[in-house]
């Protein structure tokens, strides 16, 4: 995945139209690019362009200025090579688990037999065996997850996209879903960019950590994370150090002071 000078103005050539308002310049001349079965974590104050950029590589929304690519190819809109995990789960609340998760692949006319074994393959994935018949709302917050993340894969995204998908649960749950989507993306091999609020998460979870400035978003820090995987990354001595370069590269940032 490659962005190249990615900039957008929301309400700029009649695009994103905000009534009564000015235009917004949400991101500027964003250069970076993201290799197969990294997980890129992106971190930056409130407001900074973090789901916008997102949204560009999901095709949700299109720059106002530079390129987003997927495998070489500019983004022209969703596809079935990018999955999408939100804030809150949205299911589909008058279907059960299973078919919730069979959704993508119903819409994309996979017989029926294989599409019950992936769905089996998937809720086995994030826990959700024993909850297959049972209704979203039937669920608690961290099971909705857990079945939206499993939804997001059923089509077999090669980029898993998630735009704070922990940041309404809490704390224990939160914690143990971000040791869960490690172990995802340990077995299934798929990138992923995961944006977030918390420093502590994106160094938790990133094997790369991009730092966005505040709005207009830019990007003021790309740095590298090789904590073990192996093992629990917040008991490993370069855990403090990095999260440290992280912490300070956003309190910069939202004071607006360049980070060298
Ligand atoms: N559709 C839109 N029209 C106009 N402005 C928008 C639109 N969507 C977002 N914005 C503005 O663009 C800027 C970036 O928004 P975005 O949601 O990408 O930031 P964010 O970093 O994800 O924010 P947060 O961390 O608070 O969730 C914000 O100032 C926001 O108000």
């Amino acid at each position: 995945m490659r962005l190249s000078g990615v900039s957008l103005v929301y309400g700029s050539r009649g695009r994103f139209p905000r009534r009564g308002g000015n235009p917004v310049e949400a991101l500027r001349d964003i250069d970076a690019t993201v290799g197969i079965g990294e997980f890129v974590t992106i971190v930056g104050p409130s407001g900074c362009g973090k789901s916008t950029l997102l949204r560009l590589v999901a095709g949700f929304a299109f720059p106002t200025g530079g390129q987003v690519a997927v495998s070489g190819v500019p983004v022209t809109g969703p596809g079935p090579d990018r999955g999408v995990v939100f804030q809150q789960p949205r299911l589909f609340p008058w279907l059960s688990v299973r078919r919730n998760v069979e959704f993508g692949p119903r819409m994309a006319g996979m017989p029926a037999v294989r599409r019950r074994e992936r769905a089996a393959e998937l809720l086995e994935l994030v826990g959700l065996s024993d909850s297959a018949g049972r209704r979203p709302y039937e669920l608690s917050g961290g099971m909705q997850q857990r079945a939206a993340i499993a939804r997001a894969l059923a089509p077999d995204p090669a980029i898993l996209l998630m735009d704070e998908p922990f940041a309404a649960l809490d704390a224990l749950t939160r914690e143990r879903l971000q040791e869960e989507i490690r172990g995802i993306w340990q077995t299934t091999g798929k990138t992923v960019l995961f944006v977030t609020h918390s420093v502590d998460e994106a160094v938790y979870l990133g094997t790369r950590i991009l730092v966005l400035s505040r709005r207009p978003g830019r990007l003021v820090l790309d740095q590298a994370s090789d904590l073990p995987l192996a093992s629990d990354p917040h008991t490993h001595p370069a855990f403090t150090s990095v999260r440290e370069t992280i912490a300070a590269a956003v309190r910069r940032s939202a004071s607006d002071e360049e980070v060298t």
